[in-house]
């Protein structure tokens, strides 16, 4: 059996050639076109067809594995993804020049509100070059954060990516992060600086940048605007010319051996398909008589389709069926939030939406769980705070449903001493993604907190002011260079905790939106953490429950009491609201009582109206929450939630 560790190299921890010590492999060097047995296969004919006749009815075997390409967009957010997949789509004819092509291949409502690319859109393009028709396939890709989980996997299917730069901008912390996510995979990268069109563009400022950081000769640079069309034909040349054909299954062998006419099976999508080709990569193709147990190479299938060649599946020959192995990677939430029905009664609405929504974005993680206030409901595992915001958009615009989201948190770990809790847990150090289930002090021996390396880009005029939010947030530098005149690239070691709520709007305020942030994950380190309560008139409010470092607790304690304090209606009697660590209280807030009374503007005596303000206010009632004899609405919960800092 063998297993399938990628397209285009291996992207695995085990083998990383260049981390060994080895020569980097060349960058950019199109690699030669592999020798397989297409010409052979009946689709490798040379009858070129019309684009009408590809429009009608495209039959995608008639595209050979050479004249296929498989391409993505990546880029910082805004650079202009999606205007120049537009301008392709227009270009091969794929859809019609109208004034109304803004952001084809953003189809969802939230992205179109937010301007942002969540999902990965594909899209097959045919284009003729030199006299030859290719099969181009487009997928475009998220620029946030949050989603770097959606870029591995759309370059996960690639050979090449375009790696737009934004003439003005210039090199971005994103365009830092996708860059090697693309190098990593040893892709093809075709530099493209867009946005040539502006006043303040600067494109040989852009090209210095991109040969200094990611060692790409300047003359392999395009320079286009996307919003104009200029120059965009280039592009599509180059990814002709400049990205390898089609799909070839890097492998890994576990056991026995593969040569070229074996039968094989996958065994994720249980198709059959007999080898072409097997070989290994030196650092190109090089086609070999077999692959054996242990050794790493290629393999060419008549895998037309590259969602066909998964990564981490297993393959078998199809005579011999096995266990599948473990490989398939998942994406590793970074933020945890407890989702509940407002109304209970919802309960069985809002759980086929959420199964309906992470079907079709199974980067969330779902586990039930339940609250004495709140109800049943779920907690859900998020790649960042972005992604859990787009996902309640999604529940409730697509859905129609209203939730209530607990504070986010992040997954602590604890080293338990306590005996009792290492039975019950039957594991010696636990992951607590529910600040509700944090072991007290005196069960364990110590806490461990999740931490990213940070890669912050700015102009160096505001690196004073962001070394010091970084301070704040208990960062460690690592590493700062400038990348050109005025450009600096600070790297940090950060604790998750400190950035998962507002790290990056107080980054861009700071820096007047000029700094841009990318983080990737660095592990676990030892953290002095408490749990903490808020409560209202003495009960606790779970919802706002949270785990913070030690020195924090203060402060964030008492934001979150005077953020609750704006936010909650005044009642008929005085409230205090406090934050306490076990018994001890640290912060306190008091509101005073106040009467409203929701007639007080209707004068005279339209007994209609009267009616309908009554109802309007015993519909809002639905949505309040209460806590002891204290009502709190929803938007309460989501203001403090959302503004709560760890200043
Ligand atoms: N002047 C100018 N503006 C451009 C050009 N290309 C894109 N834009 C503008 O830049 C903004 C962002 O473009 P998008 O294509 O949405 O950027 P994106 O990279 O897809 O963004 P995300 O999906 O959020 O990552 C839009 O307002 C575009 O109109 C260009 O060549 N020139």
């Amino acid at each position: 059996m063998w297993i399938l560790v990628g397209r285009g190299w291996w992207r695995g921890r085990v083998f990383v050639p260049w981390a060994a010590g080895a020569a980097r492999p060349a960058l950019n060097r199109p690699r030669p076109m592999p020798t397989h047995a297409a010409a052979a296969e009946p689709w490798a004919t040379n009858r070129r067809y019309s684009s009408a006749e590809l429009k009608e009815k495209p039959d995608m075997s008639r595209f050979p594995v050479e004249d296929t390409r498989n391409f993505s967009i990546i880029a910082h957010v805004d650079h202009g993804k999606s205007t120049l997949a537009d301008r392709l789509l227009e270009l091969t004819g794929t859809i019609d020049k109208t004034k109304n092509n803004k952001q084809v291949l953003d189809k969802l409502q939230v992205e179109r509100e937010r301007g942002i690319t969540v999902k990965a859109q594909t899209a097959s393009l045919f284009y003729s070059f030199q006299g030859k028709q290719y099969l181009l396939n487009l997928i475009d890709t998220p620029g946030h954060v949050d989603f770097s989980y959606e870029v591995s996997r759309s370059l996960s299917a690639c050979q090449g990516v375009l790696l737009v730069v934004d003439a003005n901008e210039g090199i971005q912390a994103q365009t830092v992060a996708n860059f090697f996510l693309a190098f990593e995979a040893q892709l093809s990268i075709i530099p493209v600086i867009n946005k040539i069109d502006l006043k303040n563009a600067d494109p040989e400022r852009v090209e210095k940048q991109i040969e200094k950081v990611f060692d790409i000769p300047s003359d392999e640079c395009i320079k286009i605007s996307a919003k104009l069309g200029t120059n965009v034909e280039s592009v599509l040349q180059a990814v002709i010319e400049r990205i390898p054909p089609g799909v070839i299954a890097n492998v890994a062998l576990f056991d026995g051996m593969v040569s070229k006419g074996d039968k094989i099976v996958s065994a994720h999508t249980q198709k059959t398909y007999e080898v072409n080709e097997v070989g290994v990569l030196n650092p190109n193709e090089q086609s070999t008589h077999k692959l054996y147990a242990g050794q790493v190479g290629y393999l060419i299938a008549g895998m037309k389709d590259v969602t066909e060649a998964q990564i981490g599946d297993t393959l078998h020959l199809h005579n011999h069926p096995v266990e599948p192995l473990p490989g398939f990677k998942s994406a590793k939430p970074m933020v945890f939030a407890g989702m509940y029905p407002i109304d209970q009664s919802e309960y069985n609405n809002l759980k086929s939406a959420i199964e309906k929504l992470t079907l079709n974005d199974s980067s969330v993680t779902v586990h039930r769980d339940s609250s004495l206030a709140l109800g049943a409901g779920w907690r859900l595992g998020f790649l960042g705070l972005l992604h859990m915001e787009v996902f309640n958009q999604r529940l409730e615009q697509e859905y129609n449903t209203s939730v209530i989201l607990t504070t986010p948190t992040v997954p602590y770990k604890a080293v338990l001493s306590s005996a009792k809790l290492i039975k019950e847990y039957r594991e010696k150090e636990i992951i607590i993604i529910n600040p509700a289930q944090f072991p007290e002090k005196s069960k364990v021996t110590e806490y461990l907190e999740p931490v990213v390396l940070g890669t912050i880009i700015t102009p160096d005029e505001y690196t004073g002011k962001i070394m010091g939010l970084c301070q704040a947030r208990r960062a460690v530098q690592k590493n700062m260079v400038f990348i050109d005149e005025n450009r600096v690239m600070l790297k940090y070691l950060l604790p998750l905790n400190e950035i998962v709520v507002d790290f990056y709007d107080s980054l861009k305020s700071l820096s007047s939106g000029y700094a841009s942030f990318d983080y990737e994950d660095a592990g676990y380190q030892a953290a002095e953490l408490v749990k903490m309560d808020i409560l209202l008139n003495g009960n606790i409010v779970e919802e706002l429950v949270t785990v913070v470092h030690k020195d924090k607790a203060y402060s964030v304690g008492k934001t979150i009491c005077e953020r609750l304090k704006d936010s909650l209606p005044r009642q008929l009697f005085e409230i205090a609201i406090q934050a306490a660590i076990g018994s001890k209280i640290i912060a306190r807030e008091t509101m005073k009582a106040y009467r409203k009374n929701v007639l007080a503007k209707c004068y005279g005596g339209d007994i209609t109206r009267k009616m309908k303000l009554l109802r309007r206010q015993a519909e809002g009632k639905k949505k309040l929450r209460k806590i002891g004899n204290i009502e709190v609405p929803k938007d309460a919960f989501i203001k403090v939630l959302k503004t709560q800092t760890n200043k």
